[in-house]
């Protein structure tokens, strides 16, 4: 009683919008659209935090280098909130979701799979995967302007099947209806997300969207459990040679036969994992980034002269290459800065948490970390909507707090893909920027963004596409 007493009053003491009573935030009756406007407007009326409640779940949602820091270099609070529980049906407990041990065993037999070595590999079959999207862009060249979110997200989606996978998911006609069941994960996840009492799984049976639900989770994991039937066809009986480098799912099925602490569940909820975290942050990306260039055109010249001068007009980049892109590396970090593809992430207060910023975050309180609003915060970023690829030069990026931007998170739990995402982004700018002129359709300012997984525009993406 002592302990519920000291969490509410600690909670209290933290500032925030007005509740019901009794209730707390109930946002049930908004639109995803409309709930991704009211958390903007509750972060900017109340930097650098602000605390919420429903029902008896608190959280505090903190937006400042200083907090974030505290937070994600201390591996105490490596335990994510409760509302990465919403994701256990479909991602299990695999990297994204798992906390202590388990995620600290299984974050090292991974790590190998995105080792420098792997990542050369990969250039050869992201450039590959980048002349077939090409191939399909040419003929759009002629339509008034190219929803992006479709191609790309075929592209990253395939990228991932032919690099970590070891799978041609080209060849799957599953995909479509894979794509769709994540898109409706993430708005089944946001419609639970805002109704407490869908919290119990007892209860959540009973809900409107439960049998949709069921047959999304279904589709999802059939797309992963034939990934690892046709791996193991394309296996079919060869051992791993000891000394190659293995990519992600071949070292996993190699890590069982060796006796790791990894069985077949382990290695499918892992597989979720990736499939899910590494083609549609990317593609999210690649998308933002495509529009932005489309809209500052002396930047996207700039970038293909770059390329021109590292490369050449046609040859195949190489990994080395890729490094070398100084100038488009810094266009797509302030992109990720405009457009960070995962808004917010969640931990635990495992312990009272004296902020920074004066108040206790209480044991046990969800924390809300809101890389969006830190990234478009006046009061760390100076004029924060504009698109200005000179904040990353060296000398800028010194001056700047080290938490103050972080796209793929920071300390134990950061993105373990954010190179190969990286290197995939680098490949694909440099097929289209090379073969297209991107014109503008759609601007920055008129983007409406809806609540999901990730960061999502409630509509299409259009981009402009003529030959070059
Ligand atoms: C632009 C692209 C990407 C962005 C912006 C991004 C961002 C992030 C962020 C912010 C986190 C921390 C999540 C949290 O704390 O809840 C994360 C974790 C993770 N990301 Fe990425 N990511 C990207 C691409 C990728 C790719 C390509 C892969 C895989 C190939 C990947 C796999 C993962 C995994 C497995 C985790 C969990 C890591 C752990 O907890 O140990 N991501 N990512």
């Amino acid at each position: 009683r002592k302990a519920y007493e000291e969490f509410w009053r600690h909670l209290y003491a933290i500032p925030g919008p007005k509740l019901w009573p009794y209730l707390g935030d109930l946002n049930f009756f908004e639109s995803s659209e409309a709930l991704w406007k009211v958390d903007r407007k509750r972060s900017k009326e109340f930097y650098p935090i602000y605390k919420l409640w429903s029902l008896n779940v608190g959280m505090v949602h903190v937006f400042n280098p200083d907090d974030m820091e505290l937070i994600l270099s201390n591996s105490k609070y490596n335990q994510k909130s409760f509302f990465y529980s919403l994701l256990h049906d479909w991602l299990g407990t695999g990297l994204l979701t798992s906390s202590g041990e388990k995620w600290h065993r299984r974050r090292k037999i991974l790590t190998p799979a995105f080792h420098f070595n792997i990542l050369q590999e990969f250039t050869e079959m992201l450039n590959k995967e980048t002349l077939l999207l090409v191939d399909n862009l040419k003929p759009m060249c002629s339509y008034p302007y190219v929803n992006v979110i479709k191609p790309i997200t075929e592209f990253t989606l395939y990228s991932i099947g032919e690099t970590a996978l070891g799978v041609p998911l080209r060849e799957d006609p599953k995909c479509n209806e894979y794509k769709q069941a994540v898109y409706d994960y993430g708005e089944h996840f946001i419609y639970r997300a805002t109704r407490p009492w869908l919290y119990s799984p007892f209860i959540f049976k009973f809900s409107d969207i439960y049998n949709q639900y069921c047959k999304g989770v279904k589709a999802l994991r059939d797309f992963s459990t034939n990934v690892i039937e046709q791996k193991k066809k394309l296996q079919n009986g060869m051992s791993y040679a000891q000394s190659k480098r293995l990519a992600l799912l071949d070292l996993m099925l190699k890590a069982k036969a060796d006796g790791a602490d990894i069985d077949d569940d382990g290695i499918r909820e892992e597989l979720d994992t990736f499939i899910f975290e590494g083609h549609d942050t990317t593609s999210m990306s690649i998308c933002y980034t495509l529009m932005l260039l489309a809209n500052h055109k002396n930047i996207q010249e700039e970038i293909y002269e770059e390329i021109v001068s590292v490369i050449g007009p046609t040859e195949s980049p190489t990994y080395k290459d890729l490094g070398d892109l100084k100038f488009m590396e810094r266009c797509i970090k302030e992109s990720l800065r405009l457009y960070p593809s995962v808004p917010t992430i969640g931990r635990v207060a495992t312990e009272n948490l004296e902020t920074h910023t004066g108040y206790i975050i209480p044991k046990g309180c969800n924390v809300s970390l809101g890389i969006f609003d830190m990234h478009r915060s006046p009061q760390v970023w100076e004029d924060p909507e504009k698109f200005d690829p000179d904040r990353f030069l060296p000398d800028n990026v010194a001056k700047r707090h080290p938490f103050a931007y972080l796209p793929f998170s920071a300390g134990g739990r950061n993105c373990i893909g954010q190179k190969f995402a990286l290197l995939e982004i680098k490949a694909v700018l440099c097929g289209i920027l090379r073969n297209f002129k991107l014109e503008p359709y759609d601007r920055p300012e008129h983007l409406v963004f809806k609540a999901d997984l990730v960061l999502r525009p409630f509509d299409e993406i259009r981009v402009k596409f003529e030959p070059r």
